[in-house]
């Protein structure tokens, strides 16, 4: 978008923001273009603000959602039941809002959200309009099979293609576009609600909700959902300085702690590892990496068993048999034990490997049990040695994991040290470098506890501290 057009939507977006009766703007911060960072517009400090500060309310009345949108009140139809059949069930709150939003652009001029409409995006750089050669570069993270590109296009043309077609003079305009244009809008505003949509909160939900500030985590349909002028052009990260508060009549932004002129007004979307962030917002942070995962799928970690413990592949299949199949996963996450954030919204301590996945120990050992039953010659009866040979196989399995990601860490920490490399690729070359680094870390831990905890090792280092001494 040219500069002129940027700041021209920004000030008329401003201008209407402020004239919303019951709407309120701070005159300590202001709207600013950070684009050259790749951030888009955002919000920052014009001077010193203490905390607990309100710096702008947003009146529920002005919120985009199927309360306040005229699509409910012309086809009500879409948003209740009709019958049992699936087509007949109401749309689903991801859905109704993607739909909302079509037509309000549809409406163009017409719109009383005309001038928000005109500062939401229409491009986006999130992994699901990536090219085949952009998303390579994600290599082995798990995250390239979440697009999920082709079920939201099937619920495109399933449930928003009939209901526009079937309300052609409901829905302004829309006669004038292929159903392949109207699939390319309904992309676009579906990305626009997983970036920018809230799940509205009543007052009475806050209480119990700790989860992510009431961004959208909801997509089966459960809570409303609606698109918050204003509070959507606060950018985030892990941490932060704002909150959104959901009042009965307005959504209030405060501050969690005193600020300085000039910083940057954050909110928080979530503890979203970095491939999630991209997945769904289109940006990566460093400080969302300690929040990264690595999915550990459990054919590796049945291959590093048959290796560690030179078994057959059989005999893991026979023990695996023995087990009962609903208890049995494919894949686990291994995850640092980040905490929460402080009330102020910084970083409580640092984020560290602790364990390995609860449910693939649970695994492991069950399926160490039932080898055992089937061989008890395969395992030394110390109870000691056999965590150790767990541990042992889950850094097998870890090494596997990483070595199906095509450059090692150190190429990755090179390719970032490029300040040209493109901003797509460096944001896929962030997210497998978190997923590499956390696969490090965990080795490391494992190992030396591995290591620590075989008698043998102990017995060495005894031996090491007392010629030391
Ligand atoms: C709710 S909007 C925030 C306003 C947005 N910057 C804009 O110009 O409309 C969320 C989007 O902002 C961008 N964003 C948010 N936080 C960011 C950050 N810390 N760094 C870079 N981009 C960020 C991402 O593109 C994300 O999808």
């Amino acid at each position: 978008m040219a500069s002129a057009d940027f700041e021209g939507r920004t000030a008329a977006f401003s201008h209407w923001f402020r004239g919303l009766p019951g709407a309120v703007f701070s005159d300590a911060i202001q709207i600013v273009d950070l684009r050259s960072r790749g951030a888009g517009r955002g919000i920052v400090a014009t001077r010193d603000i203490p905390a607990d500060t309100t710096l702008f309310t947003v009146p529920r009345s002005a919120i985009i959602s199927s309360e306040t949108c005229g699509l409910k009140e012309q086809v009500p139809a879409l948003f209740e039941s009709r019958g049992d059949e699936d087509d007949e069930q109401p749309l689903d709150s991801w859905s109704a809002l993607i739909l909302i939003l079509m037509y309000e652009y549809l409406l163009g001029s017409q719109s009383r959200w005309k001038p928000y409409m005109d500062v939401l995006p229409d491009t986006f750089d999130t992994p699901m309009f990536w090219s085949d050669d952009e998303l390579s570069q994600l290599q082995a993270s798990a995250t390239v099979n979440k697009i999920g590109k082709a079920s939201a296009e099937a619920i495109f043309r399933s449930r928003l293609l009939p209901a526009i077609r079937g309300n052609p003079t409901i829905f302004h305009s829309s006669g004038e576009y292929s159903d392949q244009d109207l699939v390319r809008l309904a992309h676009r505003m579906g990305s626009t609600v997983m970036a920018y949509a809230f799940d509205l909160e009543s007052d009475d939900d806050e209480e119990d909700d700790d989860e992510s500030d009431g961004w959208m985590e909801d997509q089966e349909g459960k809570s409303m959902m609606g698109m918050v002028a204003m509070a959507d052009i606060l950018n985030a990260d892990a941490e932060f300085n704002a909150h959104v508060n959901h009042g009965d009549n307005e959504l209030t932004v405060t501050t969690l702690r005193d600020i300085k002129a000039g910083d940057e007004i954050l909110n928080h979307y979530g503890p979203h590892p970095n491939s999630e962030l991209l997945r769904r917002y289109g940006y990566v942070t460093d400080k969302h990496s300690r929040y990264d995962v690595v999915e550990i799928p459990w054919e590796a970690v049945q291959n590093s068993l048959i290796s560690e413990l030179r078994v057959p592949r059989e005999a893991v299949g026979k023990a695996m048999e023995t087990i009962d199949q609903d208890e049995l996963e494919d894949t686990f996450v291994l995850e640092r034990n980040s905490g929460e954030p402080n009330a102020d919204g910084t970083f409580a301590s640092a984020a560290f490997v602790e364990d390995m996945p609860e449910d693939l120990k649970g695994q492991l050992k069950a399926v160490v049990k039932a080898l055992q039953n089937l061989d008890g010659t395969l395992f030394p009866p110390s109870k000691r040695r056999r965590n150790d040979v767990i541990k042992s196989v889950v850094v097998g399995a870890l090494r596997s994991v990483a070595s199906r990601y095509s450059t090692t860490a150190g190429e990755d920490e090179e390719l970032l040290s490029n300040a040209n490399l493109d901003h797509r690729h460096r944001m896929a070359v962030v997210v497998r470098l978190g997923e590499k680094r956390l696969i490090e870390e965990a080795c490391a831990r494992f190992s030396g506890e591995a290591a620590r905890d075989a008698p043998d090792a102990d017995l060495s280092e005894t031996k090491r501290t007392k010629r030391a001494g």
